[in-house]
């Protein structure tokens, strides 16, 4: 069983040795270890309307507690006089071999962390060989990111629009860039209701941000002359002006003017989801591609059924971060059932992971892999690339040393053995 590259996320030993080291020269990470004061010290740093997109949920957010909650209802259980000097961390998914079980989740609008972006959390990813999954609605164009990479692995998010051409051009294109899988998410059908966002009155998209997928795009460029904006001009104002300089910005990156971005941010509102996708459609993205097909946002164990039966390869158990319905259940929560219905489909889990531990209770209950999710953008708004890498290894490095401490080998071995 072979460890994890030295370039890889690391075991923790040698993580935590390394920060006590350092301890000693007066040196201290460079984002904070405490998930709590990771949020907290990204909050500090990033403008209001920022930190309320990044951080925030649905309604009270009570959901985004309830994932929290879900992971402190799980209680882990170790074994004594059964350990293992070292542990083999990595995974096997779709026939891939990654070097823990933790992917980046697809997280939209990254220059809202930092003006690097995705550029940053892909070389991050590259660096340690952990799977980034780019979103539709990322900061930075897939080819880029994907160059960024090299050979580093890859996956994609769609979001299925009502302009099939566009989210069908995104699948050749996500075909080209090397992914190894796709991720369609189901749960955004509808943008979830969020207080901070509203109160701030603040939708990124409409400034022109989180838009890279579809200005790149030929199928959805072609639209730009053609679609009609709704009548009714606003009158100038200090904060029109603000917008339109922000339009116009992404405009010069893309090569596309201002009147064609306010196109664009209004095609792409009126276009990015379709609220009455049903089950058959899934038969046309089975046919478009033969990358493997994961299902993201299942939380009933009757889709993940019918998941099964309609061909997909796997199912990401999550509720979004608890951004969409306000008192859904917390994703942990389903996870048992999920993995019981999905029968031999791979399935991972999102909202919620904060260590290393959680990592080992989604394990313990079946999930194949984790996603991360807001940490790392708390990361990159604290160090761009640097503090995406060192959320990760931290993480990692809390989950090998659980590993340890609960007298199991290697990740794939965690199961209801390992849970009181
Ligand atoms: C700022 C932000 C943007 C997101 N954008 C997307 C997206 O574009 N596509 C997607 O499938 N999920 C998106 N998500 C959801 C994440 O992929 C993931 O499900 C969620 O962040 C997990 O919860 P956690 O942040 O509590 O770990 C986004 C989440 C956040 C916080
Ligand atoms: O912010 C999100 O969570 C997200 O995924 C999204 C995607 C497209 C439109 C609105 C929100």
């Amino acid at each position: 069983m072979s460890q994890p590259k030295s370039s890889g996320p690391g075991p923790g030993r040698s993580r935590q040795t390394q920060i006590f080291v350092d301890g000693l020269g007066g040196t201290r990470p460079l984002v904070p270890v405490d998930p709590e004061g990771l949020r907290k010290a990204a909050r500090r740093k990033l403008d209001a309307p920022a930190f309320a997109y990044l951080a925030g949920g649905a309604g009270m957010e009570r959901t985004m507690q309830a994932n929290l909650d879900a992971f402190s209802g799980v209680k882990l259980l170790p074994r004594r006089l059964c350990g293992s000097a070292s542990r083999d961390l990595s995974v096997e998914l779709f026939g891939h071999t990654y070097p823990a079980p933790v992917l980046l989740a697809p997280l939209g609008v990254l220059e809202l962390a930092h003006a690097e972006a995705d550029l940053a959390v892909g070389r991050a990813a590259a660096a340690l060989g952990v799977p980034f999954i780019f979103s539709s609605q990322a900061s930075e164009p897939m080819e880029d990111v994907a160059a960024a990479m090299g050979d580093s692995p890859r996956w994609f998010q769609l979001y299925w629009g009502t302009d099939e051409e566009v989210t069908r051009s995104f699948v050749r294109r996500v075909e080209a860039c090397g992914a190894q899988a796709i991720v369609l998410t189901l749960d955004t059908t509808l943008l979830g209701w969020r207080p901070r966002d509203l109160d701030l009155g603040n939708l990124p998209f409409l400034r022109g941000q989180g838009l890279a997928q579809y200005l790149t795009d030929a199928h959805f460029r072609s639209r730009l002359d053609t679609v009609q904006l709704p009548a009714g001009t606003p009158r100038p104002s200090p904060a029109l002006l603000k917008t339109a300089a922000s339009l116009a910005a992404h405009g010069r990156k893309f090569g596309l003017s201002l009147a064609q971005m306010r196109t664009a941010a209004a095609h792409f509102t009126a276009s990015y989801t379709r609220p009455d996708l049903q089950w058959d459609d899934l038969s046309r993205l089975r046919e478009w591609t033969t990358l493997p097909i994961l299902l993201k946002g299942i939380l009933h164990p009757d889709d993940a059924r019918e998941a099964a039966q309609r061909g997909m390869d796997g199912i990401i158990v999550s509720n979004h971060g608890g951004r969409q319905i306000d008192g859904e259940v917390g994703s942990l929560t389903m996870l048992p059932r999920v993995v019981e219905a999905a029968g031999d489909l791979p399935v991972l889990l999102d909202s919620g992971v904060r260590t290393g531990a959680d990592v080992a209770k989604a394990m313990a209950l079946g999930a194949r892999a984790v996603l991360l999710g807001r940490p790392y953008a708390y990361g990159l708004a604290l160090a761009g690339q640097a503090g995406v890498q060192e959320v990760i290894r931290n993480v990692v490095a809390e989950f090998d040393l659980t590993l340890g401490l609960l007298g199991a080998h290697s990740a794939r071995e965690l199961g209801p053995q390992h849970l009181a």
